[in-house]
């Protein structure tokens, strides 16, 4: 890496003030487009709202009103999505006259005698005259900054693949359009400004890292061929950031095909979600669909109260041997094959169907059901039979509804409506003319008749005229068990699921089995617009969760990224075995296999104490920024521990805006707080959190997952509350949360997981 002299330091800051007088003039009028846009979407949605009174609640209605409401609608879209666009670009280039662009590479192409030198930046900017002052960080020739070192280089076009020559490369830092920083440099992105950016406080919320993202990194953001793209990632290896720039990536490389909506991402837990949501609108670009798995299984399980990891984490840290594989079987990919060869063999007999009960009786009769369902022809798949069997009831509960139409007890509700009432029910249909007066009488009664037998309409949509727990359950009792499970244990297992059902509790690992049980027999649950999914933790979820994904999502392509050490749940796997796990559960042609080990977060002394912790902790590379040594503070006592908790958090909060607490789980978290938030002010977050406040904040691992603070202290990590090996996952995860600082405290003898670091000839740790 090369300093620059200061007179091209002069001349580029030269070109950096012309760029951004012309950004300047460029947002002035986008700003006024912007007010326009913003004046008309106001006057047509109130247009909207005054012609659109619409009735939604009888199903008719909505099919009248449609036509015209959807032209109003598409008014509405059309001039929001307008007001949008250039809304985002006031904003893109509000960051622009920030810092209009981070690289410069000097391109000779063949047979031209100069180079040109292009500049690269979060987003394109051209000039009047169409020249392009600033190009994308995702435009192809933008490749070249990432990968190429100096000479020959090649870049992916539409039109194929090009070469040219690189002769310079250079990195700039720009800050309130000053240059701050300056590096020729051969590499790929040189370390000196990463340093710098690295270096910094976290100022609470993630943020982009375009203009210093690393080649491996870079793989993994641009690969558009992979239908099942895993990354195996250390701790702080950019793999939460690798996600959000090849989002952006995509979206730019995508934009006729591909949009926001359908991209979904699987967060850990909800303040992850927060954490992240800076990025993508710092790109210029609409944040993905985000969820958790449990939001996810909750909204598919309405009514029950699904188990989540934290849950399961908070009752049973150490689970017996013959309970763990039981739970093993449950959430493998073998066990969701068994589901579904259930599924395709089941014969009509078997089929749990149950009575639509109404007013106490029942309406539709499960053996009437089984009996649609058995005339139809068995070539048909389940799924298709399923919903012939709800066509059929449906039509049967709507000649139902047309007899009831001309009941006595009809026509006496409609002698006795209001006006309201009577104008709520005709709706749009007053202004044609009804035939005769017994046709508006039917037409009335029609409606009071869909009303009353609503609850059955709804029961049949949403397919609840067969009972898929007590399928389960018949499954349970006839699947062949590994010889691993006892019976004992089996049979003890399937009453648990059942008594769980009756108190409307779900245990997590029946999860996934269950709904694709569900849509294999009903052909419900799939969504075929999603093209994207995420899945960041991966070592967290089952690979059953994850062959669920797969039915539930077909066309979507998979991105999932983890670290295996920082397993906080189950044992680890190496990610060779888990591609190939997931390789032929997936049955996908493309899967590609992307390894960071180097880690950025934390500092160099923080980074070489974590990956002392683990046993083939050398593969981690620790970047090199300078920092104190990790502290560790022993006492013998929870009073003595908390006075030191508190004089620590009090000096750390001098220099760092963030200091996190993390505790083992959430009883140690309320503990720690009742203790020390008097004095500290320090906040305790629990899973329904959905921001992160700056102080001293207090929280179990499993919520820190994917986040970081600029100090960290690992409460009391002594031998009493991790005793063994299951524990590493744990104690390396809150080790590497620290960017800038970390402390360990323990209440008498540290765990043997920490006693061989604490006393390695290094001096990895300073004990205090
Ligand atoms: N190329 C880069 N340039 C600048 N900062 C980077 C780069 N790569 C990673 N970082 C920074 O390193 C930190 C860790 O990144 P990130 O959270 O994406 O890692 P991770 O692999 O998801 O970590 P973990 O698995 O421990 O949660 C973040 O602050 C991120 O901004």
């Amino acid at each position: 890496m090369s300093t620059v002299d200061s007179n091209e330091i002069k001349s580029e800051q030269n070109r950096v003030d012309h760029v951004i007088r012309k950004i300047q003039t460029q947002a002035d009028h986008t700003q006024q487009l912007y007010n326009q846009a913003h004046f008309e979407t106001r006057s047509v949605e109130s247009n909207y709202s005054q012609n659109a009174k619409i009735n939604t609640f009888e199903a008719d209605d909505r099919i009248e009103t449609n036509a015209e409401v959807q032209q109003q609608k598409g008014l509405v879209a059309r001039a929001v999505e307008n007001e949008t666009i250039l809304k985002r670009q006031v904003a893109t280039y509000k960051e622009l006259q920030n810092s209009p662009y981070f690289g410069r590479i000097d391109i000779q192409d063949p047979g031209e005698t100069t180079a040109e030198p292009l500049y690269i930046g979060t987003a394109s900017f051209a000039d009047e005259h169409e020249n392009f002052l600033i190009y994308d960080w995702r435009a192809p020739i933008s490749s070249i900054y990432y990968n190429g070192t100096l000479g020959n280089v090649s870049y992916q076009t539409p039109a194929g693949k090009m070469t040219t020559d690189l002769v310079k490369k250079r990195q700039f830092s720009i800050q309130s359009g000053k240059i701050t920083n300056v590096f020729d440099t051969n590499e790929t992105v040189g370390d000196e400004i990463l340093q710098e950016v690295l270096g910094q406080q976290n100022d609470t919320y993630m943020a982009n890292i375009v203009a210093t993202i690393q080649k491996e990194q870079n793989d993994i953001i641009r690969d558009t061929t992979s239908d099942l793209l895993v990354v195996q990632g250390v701790a702080g290896s950019g793999k939460t950031s690798a996600i959000l720039q090849r989002i952006a990536f995509l979206l730019y490389h995508s934009r006729q095909s591909l949009n926001a909506d359908e991209i979904v991402l699987f967060s850990p837990n909800r303040l992850y979600s927060r954490y992240i949501s800076d990025v993508l609108p710092s790109l210029g670009e609409r944040n993905m669909r985000q969820i958790t798995l449990a939001d996810f299984l909750s909204q598919r399980f309405q009514g029950l109260n699904v188990e989540t990891l934290f849950d399961r984490y908070e009752r049973n840290s150490q689970t017996k041997p013959d309970i763990q594989s039981l739970t093993n079987f449950f959430e493998s990919s073998e066990f969701m094959q068994l589901i579904q060869n259930y599924v395709l063999e089941l014969t009509p007999d078997k089929i749990q169907f149950t009575n639509v009960m109404f007013e106490e009786k029942p309406f539709f009769k499960a053996a009437d059901i089984q009996k649609i369902y058995t005339d139809l022809p068995s070539s048909m798949n389940p799924a298709d039979r399923f919903l012939k069997t709800k066509n059929t009831l449906i039509k049967q509960l709507k000649n139902r509804i047309d007899q009831e139409a001309d009941a006595d007890w009809i026509h006496e509700t409609i002698d006795h409506l209001s006006n309201e009432e009577y104008n709520n029910l005709i709706g749009k249909k007053k202004l044609r003319a009804f035939e005769s007066y017994d046709d508006e009488i039917h037409y009335l009664g029609r409606k009071l008749a869909a009303k009353h037998f609503r609850v059955i309409y709804d029961a049949l949509f949403n397919n609840y005229f067969v009972d898929i727990y007590s399928q389960y359950a018949q499954f349970l009792k006839q699947v062949k068990i590994p010889n691993t499970i006892s019976t004992a244990t089996w049979q003890k297992n399937q009453f648990t699921f059942q008594q769980s059902i009756e108190y409307h509790q779900l245990r997590l690992m029946d999860g996934a089995p269950l709904l694709l049980m569900r849509d294999l027999l009903t052909g419900s649950g799939r969504n075929r617009q999603i093209q994207h999914i995420f899945i960041d933790e991966m070592q967290d979820y089952s690979l059953a969760q994850m062959v669920y994904f797969k039915h539930a999502f077909p066309n979507a392509k998979f991105t999932l990224l983890g670290d295996s050490e920082q397993a906080l749940f189950k044992d680890v796997e190496s990610p060779q075995t888990l591609l190939t796990h997931l390789k032929n559960a997936f049955h996908v042609k493309k899967a590609n296999l992307i390894t960071l080990n180097r880690s950025y977060r934390s500092t160099y002394p923080i980074t070489s104490f974590a990956k002392k912790l683990l046993p083939d902790g050398d593969q981690i590379q620790a970047f090199n920024r300078d920092g104190d040594l990790p502290s560790i503070i022993i006492r013998d006592s929870v009073s003595t521990i908390n006075q030191a908790l508190v004089k620590n958090c009090l000096k750390e909060l001098q220099t760092y805006g963030t200091v996190a607490i993390l505790t083992r789980n959430m009883a140690e978290s309320q503990q720690v707080s009742e203790n020390i938030h008097r004095t500290t002010k320090a906040t305790l977050l629990s899973d329904a959190d959905l921001a992160l406040p700056k102080g001293v904040l207090i929280m179990p691992i499993y919520l820190a997952k994917g986040l970081e603070f600029d100090s960290v202290i690992a409460y009391d990590i002594s031998q009493n509350n991790y005793p063994d090996e299951s524990s590493l996952g744990i104690l390396y995860t809150m080790a590497s949360r620290a960017m800038h600082n970390l402390t360990l405290t323990s209440i008498g003898a540290v765990s043997p997981l920490i006693h061989g670091v604490v006393n390695d000839q290094e001096h990895l740790v300073k004990i205090k």
